[in-house]
């Protein structure tokens, strides 16, 4: 399954507030510097197109929502459209969100962390390339506030076993609690693109979420 081009950036529009290179993240850590306060933070690792990013930071304007992408142009078009909606509670960064974590993030800086449809690396010898691993996992549970929660969606179910017995084996997080699949109300009504892309093939689609105990 391709990816479609993504569209063309009006260049009039600034999206400066809602855009930044790894390089530019602050650090420290310093929210306020990205969103103008301090507020709880959701942070997204591979948003793709960003639809997540969009519909998540409208839906909760109290949290501010910080999305890592390491393919420049989907950051950058993830970026633009929340810059278009007007959003000041999500910015998107271009950049690895395996590096990203261990420079950047606070312990328990972030109530939710979200990993949907990461790329399957199919091929066993290629495992090691995926996002889920052990270093993640502990970054992620270092990350959560005590309560938080990890949200891991994925239609590889191999993938999704693997990242229970990650969890399991190298974190206190507990789960995996089921998602339930909600029916869609509009045709852009999915967590993100590639829950839409699985749904509208009619592929399985496996739902979880990990909380760190309190
Ligand atoms: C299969 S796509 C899913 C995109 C989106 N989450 C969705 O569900 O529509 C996986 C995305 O993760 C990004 N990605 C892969 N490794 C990454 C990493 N280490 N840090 C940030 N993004 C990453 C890829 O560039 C790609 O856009």
């Amino acid at each position: 399954m391709g990816r479609k081009a993504l569209p063309k950036l009006n260049p009039s529009v600034d999206f400066s507030r809602n855009f930044l290179t790894a390089e530019k993240v602050p650090r420290p850590w310093d929210p306020e510097a990205l969103f103008g306060r301090v507020a709880p933070l959701e942070i997204e690792v591979g948003c793709g197109k960003g639809l997540f990013m969009r519909t998540a930071s409208e839906a909760n304007p109290d949290h501010d929502f910080l999305g890592i992408e390491i393919a420049y142009k989907y950051s950058e078009y993830a970026g633009y459209r929340l810059a278009k909606e007007g959003r000041t509670n999500a910015v998107m960064v271009h950049g690895d969100g395996q590096k990203l974590f261990p420079e950047v993030f606070p312990d328990a800086s972030a109530v939710a962390i979200h990993v949907y449809f990461p790329d399957p690396w199919w091929k066993k010898r290629h495992h090691r390339r995926r996002v889920m691993n052990e270093t993640f996992s502990q970054q992620i549970e270092r990350v959560l506030v005590p309560g938080g929660i990890l949200h891991f969606w994925t239609d590889v179910e191999e993938y999704f076993d693997m990242t229970v017995e990650l969890l399991h084996a190298h974190t206190k997080l507990e789960g995996p609690i089921e998602v339930n699949e909600r029916p869609a109300e509009h045709d852009l009504d999915y967590r993100t693109h590639f829950e839409r892309r699985m749904r509208k093939n009619e592929l399985d689609v496996f739902r979880s979420q990990f909380r760190k105990p309190q």
